[in-house]
């Protein structure tokens, strides 16, 4: 039976590199996929991962119908074995109603790769959607570690390494950016009190919590 599958996880947990491996496996064996994204950091019709893979893909426009894409593409004569759909939070929820049309009208298996919640911990719909109406729900193993060494959970947007809550849901960005807007995955705990690895750093360098030297 043909599945729609929704493999969620934070940012960084390796899920376009599954989704490129995927892709390779299948490619590899002859069958040809319809690779869908949509801002990817790499660029316009590019689907990335961290590891330096990346390839071509279609890129999801506001208001495209995909289900009406593959029709389009099998009718004049294209392949489409399997459909990838990378950064899927970023799709609507009615193009998230359109894959799983796809997966049952069409009966081609539909795997979306995407976090689920975004910087403020809520969902985004178009992951909200997947939820939803997946066959199934993957969360994936490579666990992506707090600062604290616990399994991080959470994604926060940072500004000079300082944790945000306010702005746009959409800002494309990566890990790692010290310096400008940037993201950092953090257990809850450390989520819920905004404590990033850096003012985890500023705190203990403070004054106020060095041990009091005896007088
Ligand atoms: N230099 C490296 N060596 C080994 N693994 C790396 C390296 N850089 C990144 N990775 C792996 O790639 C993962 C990020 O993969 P990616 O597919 O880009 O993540 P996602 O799509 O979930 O944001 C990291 O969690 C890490 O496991
Ligand atoms: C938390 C959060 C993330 N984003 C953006 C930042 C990145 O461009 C993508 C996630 O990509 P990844 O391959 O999973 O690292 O989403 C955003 O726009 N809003 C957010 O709240």
């Amino acid at each position: 039976m043909p599945e729609l599958v929704f493999f969620c996880g934070t940012m960084d947990c390796g899920k376009s590199t599954l989704a490129l491996q995927i892709e390779h496996n299948r490619s590899a064996r002859g069958l040809q996929g319809m690779i869908f994204t949509r801002d990817d950091r790499a660029g316009e019709g590019k689907l990335s991962s961290r590891l330096g893979l990346v390839t071509d893909a279609v890129e999801v426009e506001d208001g495209q119908d995909l289900y009406a894409y593959l029709v389009d593409h099998l009718s004049q004569g294209g392949r489409a074995d399997y459909v990838i759909a990378d950064e899927a939070q970023f799709l609507a929820p009615e193009q998230i109603d359109q894959l799983a049309r796809v997966v049952d009208d069409l009966s081609i298996d539909v795997y979306a790769f995407g976090i689920t919640t975004d910087f403020r911990s809520k969902l985004f719909p178009g992951s909200q959607r997947l939820v939803e109406l997946a066959d199934r729900v993957e969360v994936l193993q490579v666990e992506a570690l707090c600062w604290c060494g616990a399994r991080a959970t959470h994604n926060a947007r940072t500004t000079g390494g300082e944790m945000v809550v306010e702005g746009a849901q959409v800002v494309v960005g990566d890990v790692n950016q010290a310096d400008a807007v940037g993201y950092e995955v953090l257990c809850r705990r450390h989520h819920r009190r905004r404590m990033t690895a850096a003012s985890a750093r500023a705190a203990a360098l403070s004054p106020d919590v060095l041990p009091v030297q005896p007088v």
